[in-house]
């Protein structure tokens, strides 16, 4: 697959390249509650050149201007003060005019965080740096589950393995299901220092994946277990999986600090509503992003007043899985219920709406490996390949607004591909930046 550039339309869609060249764009990461905020950001046009006028009445006099005395010394002050004041409040005001709130929306694991990493990557003063040791441990974690949920696939799917010696292995795998169920990711276990001390020991969890090594090692080596990793869709196993598995060694070295690719393939569950300020071209972006689980979602609509845009994630690599919280039901059939839910509230009708379709390369693998689009949509025809079915599942989308007139921006991603999501981060501010100008009558 070898996406080409484009631009996206309304209800069209488009995939950004890989390794186009660099932006110009100015960036800061802000946390939530930042004191600085507004300071932080480039000073907009006009401002600067006042504000060291102001200053310099406090600094030294050069000899040539009248002296002056202890009160006209503390009027001078209160004036420059007062400049100063009304010149911050006039670079808040241009920065607030020139503002932007993003949500970013979808079902579980369709990659709404991994986003997020992206724009703090590309756009944040620190990119992954902050987070980058507490990554390790999720690292290592992700890579146990991801051969726990194989063991488990080779008995759902009746798999046999490759070689008998590997059976210890299985079961050494097999008895850590309780152990691993307790060290559950989630974005609240992950930064909230309150979570009872065995979740967030890092180090239990890190003896614990080195005491596996071994058996990781022989098991991801075993032609049963590859067997399962290729024909099993509905085995619960992360997309990261063979990322991680691959890299064993690497991420079992006794110094091993997690890579911008690492902190990228990790899964963590995110449970709580985060905001996140970047700014993208001079626009101050107040982003939120949410859990995507169904019980979480009554959390969203607090967020929903005055928004500029939305992205609303879709996995197309989910065709062929059911959802997490109910086996009857095909994850990519819920995310489109979800979306008509989304496109077509009434306080979005002037919201930027893009849609992402995610996980192409997942998707690719998929058709690649044999699974059938048919299979799983029956009214579906056409050839099983990517682009065909791509372009049937992305309608099944577009058909669900009521407002024919209504513009649905999409791109085909892959969120986990940082020289790709550059490339469409500038095509989403174009796009949210034109909808303002519209929706203030300037365009
Ligand atoms: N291969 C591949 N993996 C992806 C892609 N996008 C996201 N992922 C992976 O999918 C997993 C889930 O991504 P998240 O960003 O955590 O999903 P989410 O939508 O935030 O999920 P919730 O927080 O549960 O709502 C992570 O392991 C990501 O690395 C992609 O385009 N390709
Ligand atoms: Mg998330």
């Amino acid at each position: 697959m070898d996406p080409s550039t484009g631009a996206s339309g309304p209800n069209s869609s488009s995939t950004a390249s890989s390794g186009t060249g660099p932006i110009s764009l100015t960036s800061n990461s802000i946390p939530i509650n930042s004191s600085n905020a507004i300071n932080n950001s480039p000073p907009q046009s006009g401002s600067a050149p006042h504000v060291s006028g102001a200053h310099s009445i406090s600094a030294a006099q050069p000899h040539s201007l009248p002296k002056m005395d202890r009160s006209e010394m503390r009027k001078a002050k209160a004036v420059s003060d007062a400049i100063d004041k009304a010149l911050r409040a006039d670079k808040e005001r241009l920065q607030k005019e020139r503002s932007a709130k993003l949500l970013i929306l979808g079902p579980s694991e369709t990659g709404k965080t991994t986003v997020l990493k992206q724009l703090k990557l590309l756009y944040g003063r620190k990119g992954l740096d902050v987070e980058r040791q507490t990554y390790r441990r999720v690292v290592h974690l992700n890579a146990m589950k991801a051969i726990q949920a194989l063991s488990y696939g080779l008995q759902k799917c009746n798999i046999p393995l490759e070689k008998s010696e590997n059976i210890v292995h299985l079961e050494t795998v097999m008895r850590l299901e309780t152990t691993l169920k307790r060290y559950s990711i989630t974005s609240i276990g992950f930064t909230n220092p309150a979570i009872p001390r065995k979740i967030t020991d890092a180090k239990a969890e890190t003896d614990m994946f080195l005491d596996m090594v071994p058996a990781i090692k022989a098991l991801w080596a075993d032609d049963g277990i590859q067997e399962c990793y290729r024909v099993g869709s509905n085995i619960n196993l992360q997309d990261s999986a063979q990322y991680f598995l691959d890299s064993v060694d690497r991420i079992a070295e006794p110094d091993y600090v997690p890579t911008d690719d690492d902190i990228l393939q990790a899964r963590v569950r995110t449970l709580a509503v985060s905001e996140h300020y970047f700014n993208i071209d001079s626009v101050l972006y107040k982003i939120y992003d949410v859990g995507g689980q169904k019980s979480l979602r009554k959390y969203w609509a607090p967020y929903f007043d005055d928004v500029d845009g939305i992205i609303f994630m879709a996995a197309l690599s989910s065709f062929d899985q059911c959802c997490e919280e109910d086996e009857r039901m095909n994850r990519m059939k819920e995310c489109v219920v979800l979306f008509n839910s989304v496109a077509n509230h009434k306080l979005f009708a002037d919201t930027a709406f893009i849609l992402f379709m995610n996980k192409i390369d997942v998707f690719q693998r998929k058709l690649d490996s044999g699974s059938l689009v048919k299979t799983h949509f029956s009214e579906y025809d056409g050839p099983n390949d990517y682009a065909t079915a791509s372009a049937f599942l992305h309608s099944r989308f577009l058909q669900q607004c009521k407002d024919t007139a209504k513009q649905i921006y999409t791109h085909f991603t892959h969120a986990t591909d940082t020289n790709q999501m550059r490339v469409i981060v500038v095509a989403v501010n174009s796009i949210v930046q034109r909808m303002n100008l519209r929706s203030s009558g300037l365009l």
